[in-house]
């Protein structure tokens, strides 16, 4: 479980050319520091350094196409093998993680296209924030590979190392910065690093409240706020970019558990904000989103159902099923079953 003091999103902070610093902002370091809960401490990147740079779709790029659901076994693996890879943005293969005697992840394999709506499930403690933690680039592996638009990654994340993709990790606790107002946490790295003027920020800043249901909220302190303010002004923080640019800046956003918490009504606001900044459709304001894929880890039936197209089922350090979201609760294979109906019957013991 993640749990931590601030959200990233890899965007640069005082590296790429970081130009300039809101006065009304404290001084930041170059590495945004994360709560020792949330993140290994050892292998915690030091002096991090985090992507500025904007990726296009690939030449050619044709949607992700998922025909049904699968166990994975090696005739789907010899399948993959011949598909067409242009489009996939990252890929994890064959990962391991392990902490002290804990073997988290035992080989864990899969891609993500240009496009996808990802959801990663399955119990408690086998190991979802781990791997948004690998992909993000906050832990490293400790064997098996992860690839950035088809180059492998050495170590954690480093500009130029993953030049070319913005990935950025909503926490699962918003994560908010508890000194600054919700103004200056959700314009952050428009403050740090964009040349945009700073009444243009504060402009976008309310704009992009409104878009996640928030008003008249820009000079409160998070402390002022509920749970699922908190959340939305999280997501806010984490979709807002600089519209100065003339490309839009496309990236894979990374969410553990966003809904978590939430009441029903607040977690159809979060899962609805969550498919409108997609790529695919255009945000509350009219505009195209700018995320191009993103993965979204959860429990909540409404949110399988409502933010995500395909399923990863992960189980004991590795993935024991995909397929897509319709195919979730009508699965046969019995560890799903269980998982979909909460029964205490089955492969899952606690
Ligand atoms: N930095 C760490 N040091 C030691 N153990 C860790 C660390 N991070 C995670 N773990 C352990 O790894 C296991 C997997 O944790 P992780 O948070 O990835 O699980 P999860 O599937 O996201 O769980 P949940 O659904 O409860 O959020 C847990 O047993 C956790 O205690």
């Amino acid at each position: 479980m993640v749990s931590a003091a601030v959200s990233i999103s890899h965007s640069p902070l005082n590296t790429c050319g970081s130009s300039r610093r809101s006065n009304t902002l404290p001084f930041f370091p170059t590495f945004l520091s994360v709560s020792s809960s949330s993140v290994d401490d050892e292998n915690a990147p030091r002096n991090r350094r985090v992507s500025c740079a904007c990726v296009a779709p690939p030449q050619n790029y044709q949607p992700a196409n998922f025909n049904g659901a699968h166990k994975i076994d090696n005739s789907s693996i010899e399948e993959e093998e011949e598909e067409d890879d242009s489009d996939v943005l990252i890929e994890c293969r064959d990962v391991y993680k392990s902490f002290g005697e804990k073997h988290i992840l035992r080989g864990v394999s899969f891609k993500i296209r240009h496009g996808e709506a990802l959801g990663i499930i399955g119990p408690s403690g086998t190991g979802k924030s781990t791997i948004l933690k690998i992909m993000a680039g906050l832990l490293a592996p400790d064997k098996g590979e992860v690839l950035i638009r088809g180059r492998r990654r050495h170590g954690l994340i480093s500009d130029e190392e993953i030049s070319g993709l913005r990935i950025g990790l909503v926490f699962q606790s918003a994560a908010l910065f508890d000194s600054l107002t919700v103004r200056e946490n959700v314009g952050f790295l428009l403050y740090e690093n964009s040349t945009m003027p700073e009444d243009k920020i504060a402009e976008l800043v309310t704009e992009t409240l409104a878009a996640v249901g928030l008003k008249g909220v820009e000079d409160r302190l998070p402390s002022e706020l509920s749970g699922g303010m908190k959340k939305r002004v999280a997501l806010a923080r984490s979709i807002i970019f600089d519209v100065t640019k003339a490309a839009i800046e496309p990236e894979v956003l990374l969410y553990d558990e966003p809904t978590a918490g939430l009441d029903p009504i607040a977690s159809t606001v979060v899962e609805d904000l969550i498919r409108s900044v997609h790529m695919k459709g255009e945000d509350a304001l009219g505009r195209l989103g700018n995320i191009a894929s993103y993965v979204v880890v959860t429990h909540q039936h409404s949110t399988i159902k409502r933010a995500v197209d395909r399923l990863l089922f992960l189980y004991e350090g590795k993935v024991v099923w995909q397929g897509m979201t319709h195919e979730f609760s009508s699965s046969t294979t019995p560890i799903v079953r269980q998982f979909a109906s909460g029964s205490l019957d089955g492969p899952i013991r606690y």
